[in-house]
């Protein structure tokens, strides 16, 4: 585009030495004539109405005429005045044809005082940069535009086909993708500036033309050989990660889903999250409240011990002192209040609570790491961050822990002997309100009293379906997801079709990888569960089963 625009102006400053000599010339050598006032005289006239109509307004407010020719009117105005006042210097003082001369001179005048007047508005530099990105219906093409402004990287992408929905739908040209939602072009992949190693995301805004850096919630995907974007719904994209293992190979960016909209409430920034594709069938996560000292951690110790491959527990932050056992990392990652106070403000929270004095929350990171080890992920939160769990969209389980009586808790508190004095009281005095809220909040969805231990662990295993289920194994999956460049991805009912080649019925291809989205549950913040990845042989194997 620059390179254009100095060929243009160097283009012109060539003609317009021409045509100076030339008239200079004209000007010495040839006769005036004042019909040439005349001629011109009436479109400079035609030309000052239209200005004049420029500037009213309809009933809305808009100019009558659109910005473009409202400007073009505007300009050409100016040429016709400067030919005018041009001709008329030329009839006064020479004695030559200054009609030749005149018209040339000061339609190159012209051609430079429209580019001046043109980038003297800054946002016309910022048109002029988005000049190859159109939008018609829905299609937007976006061509190896050069981002000279500074303001966003180049990107390539081929085709965003209309109505996303369906058909084969996007090709990525290696690190960078795209995806058109209604007025914004969510622009996926490339590095994130403040962590290079994960997939940057960006938002251009074509109502404004403006990009949009938004807020990136939730663990980012690390940068791959290619990726490729598929609308699934009116908010969320699929992401999938060429060159990576089944693991780590489908994302999903939430654009517009709740969770992104609470916390576009809290920020007060444009937001999105991503959360990453779990294959199989996931359970929900277990958030346990209930009173201080009432055998919660206790529980959940017993569970993880004997299950130790199912359950994971969600590493919560907390501002109080650790206690003499405690280890910074596996009970709590301790942390000063100023520091957590900034990390809620930048959103790495999923719920927080002020409890018995100290800051307590659930960071995003602490649950994903869990999901990551194929966990089902344990919370051990008081009712206040229970309640923020449950207002998220992280779908879980919420059990609530009852002591037999206040007196049992506070014998069970002092015989724990962590707290002092002031500490116990402080708890049995809240411990009270929790109860209370516990029972009749309607946050929780099971009630336990933990009486006799032993009774107590077997009805939580037993509420929680460890009665020996088994889950089906996977379908035959690739180790490593390769796709050539110019792979498709199409959407059909709920499975994502990845072919290396061009689908055509009746011909066998190869490489084929079928996502099926039947059955996601969760998402931001934490992992999308349910996914299945698995391969294919052919085209028509890919829709067997999914006419309905
Ligand atoms: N059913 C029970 N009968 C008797 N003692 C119990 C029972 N359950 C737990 N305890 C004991 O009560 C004490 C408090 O239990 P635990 O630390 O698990 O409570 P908690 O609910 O996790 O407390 P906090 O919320 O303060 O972390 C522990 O010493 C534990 O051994
Ligand atoms: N809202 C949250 N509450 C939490 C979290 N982690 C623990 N807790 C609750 O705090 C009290 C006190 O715990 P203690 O370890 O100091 O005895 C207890 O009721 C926990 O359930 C959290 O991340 N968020």
């Amino acid at each position: 585009m620059f390179v254009c625009i100095l060929m243009f102006f160097a283009l012109s400053l060539i003609g317009f030495c021409f045509v100076f000599v030339y008239g200079v010339k004209e000007i010495l050598t040839k006769k005036p004539t004042i019909v040439f006032l005349w001629h011109r005289f009436p479109r400079f006239l035609f030309f000052s109405v239209c200005i004049f109509l420029s500037r009213i307004r309809n009933i809305n407010g808009h100019l009558c005429f659109d910005f473009e020719l409202h400007y073009r009117i505007y300009l050409v105005q100016a040429q016709n005045l400067l030919v005018f006042v041009f001709s008329a210097f030329c009839c006064q003082f020479s004695k030559c044809n200054r009609e030749t001369f005149s018209c040339n001179l000061c339609l190159l005048c012209l051609v430079w005082l429209e580019l001046f007047i043109y980038f003297l508005d800054p946002e016309n530099i910022e048109l002029l940069s988005s000049l190859s990105i159109s939008s018609d219906q829905g299609e937007s093409r976006f061509a190896g535009t050069d981002f000279s402004m500074g303001e966003a990287p180049a990107f390539f992408v081929d085709v965003l086909q209309k109505g996303y929905g369906n058909g084969f739908d996007i090709k990525s040209k290696g690190g960078e993708t795209a995806i058109l939602m209604g007025n914004r072009t969510y622009v996926i992949g490339g590095a994130c500036e403040e962590s290079p190693l994960s997939i940057g995301v960006q938002i251009f805004d074509q109502s404004t033309g403006e990009w949009i850096y938004p807020t990136v919630l939730g663990t980012k995907p690390k940068t791959c050989k290619g990726l490729s974007a598929v609308l699934l719904s009116e908010d969320r994209i699929l992401i999938t990660k060429n060159g990576s293992t089944p693991d780590d190979f489908a994302w999903f960016l939430e654009v517009d889903t709740q969770y992104v909209r609470q916390q576009k409430k809290i920020l007060g920034t444009d937001v999105v999250a991503w959360s990453k594709g779990l294959r199989g069938y996931a359970e929900k996560p277990i958030v346990i409240s209930g009173p201080s000292g009432v055998g919660k951690g206790t529980l959940i110790s017993m569970l993880m011990k004997e299950y130790p491959s199912m359950f994971g527990f969600s590493v919560s932050h907390t501002t109080r002192a650790p206690r003499a056992m405690e280890k910074d990392g596996v009970h709590y990652h301790f942390i000063e209040r100023s520091s957590m106070e900034k990390e809620i403000e930048d959103g790495k929270f999923l719920e927080f609570a002020s409890v018995h004095g100290n800051l307590y929350g659930t960071s995003v990171e602490a649950v994903e790491v869990v999901a990551d080890d194929g966990k089902r992920c344990i919370l051990d939160i008081d009712v206040q961050g229970a309640r923020s769990v449950r207002a998220s969209s992280l779908e879980a389980i919420f059990i609530f822990v009852c002591p037999p009586s206040m007196e049992e808790l506070e014998k069970r508190l002092r015989a724990r002997g962590t707290e002092t004095e002031e500490q116990v009281l402080k708890r049995l005095k809240n411990a009270k309100a929790e109860i209370e809220q516990g029972q009749s909040s309607g946050i929780f969805d099971h009630m336990l009293y933990n009486d006799n231990l032993e009774e107590c662990y077997k009805s939580l295993k037993k509420l929680l379906g460890l009665d020996g289920t088994v889950t089906a194994p996977p379908k035959s999956s690739p180790k490593v997801v390769d796709l050539p460049m110019d792979h498709s991805v199409a959407k059909i009912d709920h499975r994502i079709i990845i072919n290396s080649k061009t689908p055509e019925l009746g011909k066998a291809s190869t490489n084929m990888i079928v996502l099926d989205v039947s059955s996601l549950k969760g998402g931001a913040p934490g992992r999308t569960r349910g996914l299945d990845i698995y391969t294919m042989d052919s085209f028509l194997d890919g829709l067997a089963g999914i006419n309905h």
